[in-house]
C-alpha cells in the first residue's frame, strides 16, 4: 500500500459543552487549526507510532499485536465501547499504571484499542510507521482528543482496505464518501471513549464533518443524524455570519475525562439544582442558533449585543457546573476591561476560552486586549472559524512545515 496523508481540524464550541454530554444541544464549529497523520508502509512485521505531541515513540511486533487481539477475544464492533476488561489487558501489554491518565498513556492506549479493533473486524493493518503531529494545543479544549482519534480511524480503516483512498492521481485533497465518513466517525468516538471516558461525540462529527458554517446543533447519542440534519439544514436553509473570533489559551492543563466525571457527580448529588442549569445552557444554544440564523438574513450589528450576554450567562453557568477556574476568570475581566466578552470553550478547568470580536471592534481595541493576556501568560491568536473534516493530502498540498513536522521521526 501507497503513503497515507491526512488531517483532522479541531473545533470551537460556541455553546452547549458538558449539558451535550446529557442531551442537551451545542453549537460546535471546525477550527482552522489540524491534526496531520502520516502513515507509511515499512518492514520488519513492526507497527512504529510517533506521537511528537505526547513524547511517544513506540513500536510492537505484528505478531505481538494479534496475540493480544486474542486475548482480548472480543467480538469488536464501530457501536461497541471498550470494556474496563478490554482497557485492562492493554495497559498491562503497554505497561501503564491501571489508574494512568497522562496524556501519553491515554495515546498509546486509544492508538491500541483501534488498531485491535479495526484490525479484528477488517483484517491485519499491514507493517506501517505512524507519525501524527498537531497544530492544536493538547487537551486545550480545541477538540485535540477528537481530531488525534479520527486522524487514527481514518488511517487504519484505509491501510486495511475497510475505507476507499478517493485521493486521485494529480488531486491535491480529497475526502471519503457520507458513508465512509460515517464509519471513520464512529470508530473515531471508540478513541474517544478510551480518552474520554463518556464524550457526546460532538467533537468527533466535528472532525469528521468539518463545517464551513459556524452552528451544527448536536446532541448526543443522536450525533450523526443531527449533526447531519443540522448541517444540511444550515446549508440549505440559511446564510450564516462570519464570526470574528479572539481564541485564548489559558496555559492551565486540565483533563475533559476528570471534569466530564465532576460534572456527572454534580448532577447526581443535586439533581434539582443542576438539571435546571443544564436545561438553561440548551436554551442558551437554541437562543444563539436562532440569532446567528438571524443574522446570516440581516447581517446587523444589533445582535452582537445578545451573543455577548449569551457568553456571559453561559459563562456563569459553566461555572455553576464546576468546570471554571480563576485563570478563566482572570481572563474574562481582561477582556471586560476592554469590552470584549468571553467563555470558557471545550472542558474548561483552564485550557481555551473564545472571545467575541464585533465587527465595530478596533484593532486597537484588540491589540491593546491580547496585550494584557499574553501578560497574564496566556496565549491568543486569531483563526479561521469553518474548516473542512478529515481530508486526504498529496504532499504537494501540504506546508513545508507539516511535512517537515512529519518526517522528523
Ligand atoms: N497530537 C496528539 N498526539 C497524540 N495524542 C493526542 C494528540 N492530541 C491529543 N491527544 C490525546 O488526547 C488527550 C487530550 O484530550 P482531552 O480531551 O483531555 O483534551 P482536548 O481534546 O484537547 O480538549 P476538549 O476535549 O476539551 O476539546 C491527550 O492527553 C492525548 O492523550
Ligand atoms: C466537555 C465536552 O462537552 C466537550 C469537550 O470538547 C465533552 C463532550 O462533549 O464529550
Ligand atoms: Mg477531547
Amino acid at each position: 500500500m501507497a503513503e497515507l496523508l491526512l488531517s483532522a481540524p479541531g473545533k470551537v464550541i460556541l455553546h452547549g459543552e458538558h449539558a451535550v454530554v446529557h442531551g442537551k444541544a451545542a453549537l460546535a464549529v471546525a477550527l482552522g487549526l489540524r491534526t496531520f497523520l502520516r502513515l507509511r508502509p515499512c518492514g520488519g512485521e513492526r507497527l512504529r507510532v510517533h506521537l511528537p505531541g505526547v513524547g511517544v515513540r513506540s513500536g510492537w511486533d505484528v505478531a505481538e499485536l494479534r496475540a493480544l487481539r486474542g486475548r482480548l477475544a472480543a467480538d469488536f464492533d464501530e457501536s461497541k465501547s471498550p470494556s474496563t476488561e478490554q482497557l485492562d489487558v492493554l495497559k498491562e501489554f503497554a505497561g501503564i499504571a491501571a489508574d494512568a491518565s497522562a496524556p501519553d498513556c491515554l495515546a498509546i492506549l486509544a492508538f491500541l484499542y483501534m488498531y485491535l479493533a479495526i484490525s479484528a473486524k477488517y483484517g491485519d493493518v499491514p507493517s506501517v510507521d505512524i507519525t501524527v503531529w498537531s497544530e492544536l494545543p493538547t487537551g486545550a479544549g480545541l477538540g485535540s482528543s477528537a481530531a488525534y482519534a479520527v486522524c487514527l480511524a481514518a488511517a487504519l480503516l484505509r491501510a486495511c482496505g475497510a475505507i476507499s483512498c478517493p485521493l486521485k492521481d494529480g488531486e491535491a485533497t480529497a475526502r471519503w464518501t457520507e458513508e465512509e465518513m460515517t464509519l471513520i466517525n464512529s470508530w473515531a468516538f471508540q478513541g474517544e471513549r478510551v480518552i474520554h471516558g463518556n464524550p457526546s461525540g460532538v467533537d468527533n462529527a466535528v472532525a469528521t464533518w468539518g463545517t464551513w458554517s459556524p452552528q451544527i446543533p448536536i446532541r448526543k447519542n443522536h450525533i450523526i443524524k443531527k449533526g447531519r440534519e443540522g448541517l444540511g439544514g444550515c446549508l440549505v436553509a440559511c446564510r450564516v455570519p462570519t464570526l470574528r473570533i479572539l481564541l485564548t489559551n489559558t496555559k492551565v492543563p486540565r483533563s475533559t475525562k476528570v471534569l466530564v466525571a465532576g460534572v456527572k457527580e454534580k448532577i447526581l448529588k443535586f439533581p434539582a439544582i443542576m438539571n435546571p442549569v443544564l436545561d438553561s445552557i440548551d436554551a442558551i444554544s437554541q437562543e444563539c442558533q436562532s440569532v446567528l440564523e438571524a443574522m446570516a438574513a440581516n447581517p446587523s450589528p444589533e445582535y452582537y449585543p445578545v451573543l455577548e450576554e449569551l457568553f456571559d450567562i453561559n459563562q456563569h453557568h459553566l461555572n455553576v457546573i464546576g468546570v471554571g477556574h480563576p485563570s478563566l476568570d482572570r481572563l474574562c475581566r481582561v477582556t471586560a476591561s476592554h469590552g470584549l466578552h468571553s467563555k470558557l470553550t471545550g472542558a474548561g478547568g483552564g485550557g481555551c476560552s473564545i472571545t467575541l470580536l464585533p465587527p465595530d471592534t478596533t484593532l486597537l481595541a484588540v491589540e491593546a486586549a491580547k496585550r494584557d493576556l499574553c501578560a497574564c501568560g496566556f496565549e491568543c491568536w486569531e483563526t479561521d472559524i469553518g474548516a473542512p473534516g478529515v481530508t486526504l493530502h498529496s504532499s504537494s498540498s501540504l506546508s513545508a512545515q507539516v511535512l517537515q513536522a512529519l518526517s522528523e521521526s
